[in-house]
């Protein structure tokens, strides 16, 4: 039976920030009450109404299970000065509480509401002051309400924050209105959720809003399954599917929405292909800066080779022909690309265009799509090089209302004659965009990258697109050097590559095959494998063999296995403190990756004596780091990153990281690990593709090793199940090239 109880909150024992549990304890007359439930900001000190039914837990003995609450405004001095001093208001403390109430008494309130100019007469507090302390009151008494007003549509704490800071008051009209707006306005808020409120709030099925709302969504799925546009039936089928509406009533709005400019609709040769409009206009933008770049330079071929003699004698190495044709193509053309699985001679061959240039007097630039990409090419060149982002100089001004945004711009271009890409193949069409805007004509462009990786995670085949546009001069190499030959890691690749079936024999000194059939096993396997085996056969840490799979889900799946690697390589300790998130833990010491990129995240680069000499903004999907500290006084979790950037996350941001033992092929693109292990026994066809496979291998630099079912690995070579992409910037091309 239901029963109500008021009282102060005397103490908060524990609050999970991220659903607003909390269980509290409550102070009446004579006793406590503990109180288990989920409450919106509420402060100790504050005086609430509570109801619930009484129960009695095993270890804790009675307490309240609290269904509804109220916040009631103190009406006593007591109650004031308690509430007041409690912490809610920034900068007033008990004592200035109690001079406050001392002062004013039961009118206290109604003075901070009404005449907060008043506050000033107090010693301690300027008029500024004054003013600050009314206007965090008013902002409490309205956040609190629209906290509440969203709890009824399910939102949590800090997403209810969130909607919060982005409509303040006008939340109520939005809400009423167009909840879907929340869906384009707010990250965390999905079409899903926006759906849900707007069923609460009795709209329409059928409201053009509401269609229009979902069609958008549709497109922006496909976009995070890699595409910039969808085929107009099936995105009709999609977003039929999704709004329970029929074909006739989804179709209707397309034509609207195309006039709007919210789409575009272009007609093809397999039917109409349907845009989010900024999507095709990136491809569009970047087909017509491409081609402007392209320029063609007068060069003295005879003087030019000699030149490349030159550097090949000073290197002490000789060119193969293709390599020597892209060195020459370079410097004839605005653009060049140059693809090659691994160990032909990409890197060998930009080192000889760096070295040529260099000798022109010219200033060139080198970047990668991904931190570690980016190391890797500091590393292989000698050259600095950096992420693309950091090139643009991305900045996160949120105080400004910009978000983020690169500096580098067309008003504010690079300032050099060359800029080299690797890994380009993770390259999607945002940030290509973003580039070529940063580059005027006369720069000169050159994009590396294997096109039989993986695609980007973002939209767009960009790489592939270039180079199927056939507008641009594209070498390829293809002969695999004998160091290159030496590897197993190398030659298996391109078998796999190939379709070639490979040895799995054992015979190998880096590439290994444990036939293992039972999960389990495959599992203890791993563990030695990472505990001891590898650490030394490559001269690495524990931490730098990675564990890649197809999977998330399953019993080989990225989440399962990263929690049981945890427990071996990261086991609970006394010293090591934790948090809890959902699904899982996290402890100082565990091995944990930035699962989305935050342009807006800080980071800190200290010096040996703990002094910041470098600060700047961006932590990348895919970027991993060691969980330092967890402070839960400040509830901050540091993470120190490659290259050893801190950053600090709130405990509401933690769903930004996840746990890094084992990931994804998916998100290992453009990393190289010293040591991976793969398991592999069975999953869904979609994922034990050859790609993947190819891609899982090629991250190893010094070994491979397989664990479980050789017979997998046959049907994986097997099963080229490349899930079609669907982008147009090589068509884009085509059409500005005017070969369409
Ligand atoms: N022309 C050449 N003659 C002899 N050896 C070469 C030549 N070009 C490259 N190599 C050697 O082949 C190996 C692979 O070359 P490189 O690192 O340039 O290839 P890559 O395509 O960048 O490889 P990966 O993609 O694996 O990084 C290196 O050991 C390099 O020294």
């Amino acid at each position: 039976m239901a029963e109500s109880f008021e009282g102060y909150v005397e103490r908060i024992v524990f609050r999970n920030a991220e659903n607003g549990y909390t269980v509290l304890s409550l102070s009446q007359e004579q006793e406590e009450l503990t109180c288990v439930g989920t409450f919106t900001f509420i402060n100790e000190g504050e005086y609430i109404e509570v109801t619930g039914t009484l129960v009695e837990h095993q270890l804790y003995g009675e307490q309240l299970k609290v269904e509804s609450y109220q916040v009631k405004e103190p009406e006593d001095a007591v109650s004031m000065e308690r509430y007041l001093g409690s912490g809610a208001i920034k900068g007033v403390g008990p004592a200035l509480a109690a001079r406050i109430v001392k002062k004013f008494k039961l009118d206290s309130f109604r003075v901070i509401e009404e005449e907060p100019e008043r506050l000033a007469e107090i010693k301690g507090i300027s008029e500024r002051k004054a003013r600050e302390i009314a206007e965090q009151f008013e902002d409490k008494r309205e956040m609190r309400n629209a906290m509440m007003f969203l709890q009824q549509y399910g939102i949590s704490n800090s997403l209810g924050l969130k909607i919060y800071n982005e409509y303040g008051p006008t939340i109520y009209h939005v809400l009423k209105e167009n909840p879907y707006r929340l869906a384009e306005d707010i990250k965390g808020v999905g079409f899903k959720l926006a759906d849900e409120i707007a069923r609460k709030a009795g709209i329409n099925v059928n409201a053009d809003f509401r269609v229009k709302a979902g069609i958008i969504y549709t497109l922006s799925l496909a976009s995070q399954s890699g595409h910039t546009y969808v085929p107009e039936d099936l995105l009709i089928r999609k977003a039929s599917e999704l709004l329970g509406l029929t074909i006739e009533e989804i179709e209707k709005h397309l034509t609207d929405m195309a006039l709007d400019k919210r789409l575009v609709m272009k007609e093809t040769e397999e039917g109409k292909a349907i845009y989010n409009s900024t999507l095709y206009y990136m491809e569009m933008n970047c087909a017509r800066m491409l081609l402007d770049l392209n320029l063609s330079y007068q060069v003295d071929i005879p003087a030019m080779e000699r030149r490349i003699l030159g550097i090949e004698e000073l290197d002490e190495i000789e060119l193969d022909e293709m390599q020597r044709a892209a060195v020459v193509e370079g410097s004839r053309n605005g653009v060049l690309i140059i693809t090659g699985g691994p160990g032909t001679g990409k890197t060998t061959t930009i080192n000889t265009l760096i070295r040529l240039f260099e000798s022109e007097g010219m200033d060139i630039m080198l970047g990668a799509p991904t931190g570690r990409a980016a190391k890797r090419m500091s590393e292989t060149t000698g050259y600095e090089a950096q992420t693309i982002h950091r090139m643009l100089e991305l900045k996160a001004s949120v105080e400004d209302g910009e978000g983020m945004h690169f500096e580098r711009n067309e008003t504010n271009p690079l300032e050099t004659d060359v800029i080299i890409i690797d890994e380009m193949s993770m390259v999607d069409i945002y940030l290509f965009h973003a580039l070529l805007k940063a580059l005027v004509v006369g720069t000169r462009l050159i994009l590396v990258g294997d096109i039989n990786q993986l695609p980007s995670v973002g939209p767009g085949n960009v790489l592939r697109d270039i180079i199927d546009s056939k507008s641009f001069p594209v070498v390829e190499l293809k002969k695999i050097f004998r160091q290159a030959a030496e590897s197993d890691i190398v030659l298996n690749a391109h078998k796999i590559n190939e379709g070639k079936q490979i040895a799995l024999d054992n015979k190998s000194m880096d590439f290994f095959m444990l036939q293992r059939m039972d999960v389990n096993q495959i599992i203890s396997v791993v563990i030695q494998l990472i505990q001891e085996k590898m650490p030394r056969y490559v001269h690495a840490e524990p931490y730098d063999i990675q564990v890649l799979t197809p999977m998330r889900k399953g019993e080989l799946g990225v989440e399962r296995l990263n929690r049981i690697l945890q427990q071996y390589l990261n086991p609970p300790d006394e010293s090591k403190k934790e948090k809890e998130i959902a699904g899982g833990i996290f402890r100082e010491g565990d091995k944990v990756m930035q699962v989305k990129n935050n342009y807006q995240l800080e980071w800190e680069l200290t010096n040996s004596y703990g002094i910041v000499v470098e600060k700047g903004t961006g932590v990348f999907n895919g970027d991993c780091g060691i969980i330092k500290e967890i402070n839960f006084f400040a509830e901050l979790v540091t993470v120190q990153f490659e290259e050893e950037k801190l950053v600090e996350y709130r405990f509401t941001d933690l769903d930004e990281l996840e746990l890094a033992y084992a990931v994804t092929v998916h998100k290992s693109q453009g990393s190289e690990y010293p040591a991976v292990v793969i398991p592999v026994l069975s999953g869904p066809r979609m994922l034990f593709t050859r790609n993947i496979l190819y891609t899982a291998v090629t991250r190893a630099k010094s070994c491979v090793t397989l664990v479980g079912n050789s017979e997998v690995i046959k049907y994986m070579i097997e099963n080229v199940n490349n899930q079609k992409r669907y982008t147009s910037l090589d068509k884009r091309i085509e059409e500005m090239n005017g070969m369409i």
